[in-house]
């Protein structure tokens, strides 16, 4: 990696859906007794920042990337409020944004990629995401927000358990792994929660992609559900998209989330490596909402790193592959409408 992450400010976005709890975790968050100092962008209409008085406004300024996709969109404002911050260095140990309910985390995540002077000196640490134990599986189906919320998360609280039945937890439990089963989960009430599981998880750095996923240690291959070739107008941003960019033009709600892992230990020739996953994030990236993946490449000492957001990638060698460690390369991607078999056939031809 080429800059020290620990220097840089963390940043955790807190998402989940309309009264899922958010602004109760953040409230713990900031009345435990922790000795740290953070500032509080609260991304919603109206509503006064906790901390410093930080309001982001209502028309949120969208522009395009130069790759021409929508749906790499970032927020003006919400970068004009970190550079405020920024000017006053020192004065706080990390920034926590709390987004809409109706938000998708991914503009905001990817500010953090794509400006380069908030990039500089933010690194966001992790995407935590509250969901309503009683109301989640109702929103799954008819709010798309919501699945990508839970998609994009890596920590998840599942609320408000004590509105539902046992046995109704656990379903909306095996819910929630049959999008993400990345993250981790925690049940709680009122957002209760050692803080310590919600801030500086590292999720979003490179040489911690491991630590913070051991199911992607241990399973070696698996797709959990179907998949199909077709391409919807929905690439889960939240914005409106004008259908002339898209093959399809039919209603979305019933896209799937899902997510598909690939290893193979056979070494990988980065001259097809690279090629193929810049592609593939180019043209597949409104469908992919996250990718990661470590990996060994013919004749090289070190592993490699690399995660993405939408068609946003960003990568770099880790560290020397320990003697005792199987050198085997291995990816997830998580998004909707994913050719699991496509994907890894993909994959696969970058073997060295
Ligand atoms: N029964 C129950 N109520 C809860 C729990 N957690 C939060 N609430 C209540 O749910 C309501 C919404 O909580 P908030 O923290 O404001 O939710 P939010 O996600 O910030 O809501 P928005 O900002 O409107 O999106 C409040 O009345 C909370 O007191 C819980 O575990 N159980």
């Amino acid at each position: 990696m080429a800059d020290t992450q620990s220097d840089k400010i963390p940043v955790t976005v807190l998402t989940g859906y309309l009264g899922a709890g958010k602004t109760t975790l953040l409230n713990r968050i900031l009345s435990q007794p922790h000795g740290k100092k953070f500032a509080v962008i609260v991304n919603e209409f109206g509503e006064i920042g906790i901390d410093n008085d930080l309001v982001v406004g209502a028309d949120e300024e969208v522009f395009e990337m130069n790759n021409g996709c929508i749906c790499c969109t970032v927020r003006g404002d919400l970068i004009r409020v970190i550079d405020g911050l920024l000017r006053r260095k020192g004065d706080f140990d990390g920034i926590i944004i709390e987004t809409t309910g109706l938000a998708d985390p991914a503009p905001v995540a990817q500010t953090f990629f794509v400006d380069e002077e908030v990039q500089a000196k933010t690194r966001l640490d992790a995407v935590v995401t509250v969901a309503d134990a009683k109301w989640l599986s109702d929103r799954l189906k008819d709010a798309p927000e919501a699945k990508n919320q839970v998609a994009f998360a890596d920590v998840i609280l599942l609320n408000k358990t004590d509105l539902v039945t046992p046995a109704e937890l656990n379903e909306v439990e095996a819910r929630i792994r049959g999008i993400n089963p990345y993250a981790k989960l925690y049940r709680t009430q009122k957002s209760e929660i050692d803080i310590a599981k919600v801030l500086n998880q590292g999720a979003f750095d490179l040489d911690r992609i491991l630590e913070i996923e051991p199911a992607f240690l241990e399973e070696d291959e698996h797709d959990h559900h179907h998949h199909d070739h077709e391409h919807g107008p929905d690439c889960g941003c939240g914005h409106d998209h004008d259908h002339e960019h898209h093959h399809g033009l039919h209603a979305v709600h019933d896209s799937e989330m899902q997510s598909v892992s690939f290893s193979t230990d056979k070494p990988l020739n980065p001259e097809k490596f690279f090629p193929w996953v810049q592609q593939l994030v180019a043209t597949e990236g409104p469908n992919i909402l996250r990718s990661k993946g470590i990996l060994s490449f013919k004749d090289d000492p070190d592993r490699f790193v690399f995660q993405g957001v939408h068609m946003i990638l960003d990568g770099d060698h880790q560290r020397p592959w320990k003697a005792d460690e199987t050198r085997a390369s291995r990816i997830v991607f998580i998004g909707r409408k994913l050719d699991a078999e496509w994907l890894k056939n993909g994959f696969l031809s970058c073997e060295a």
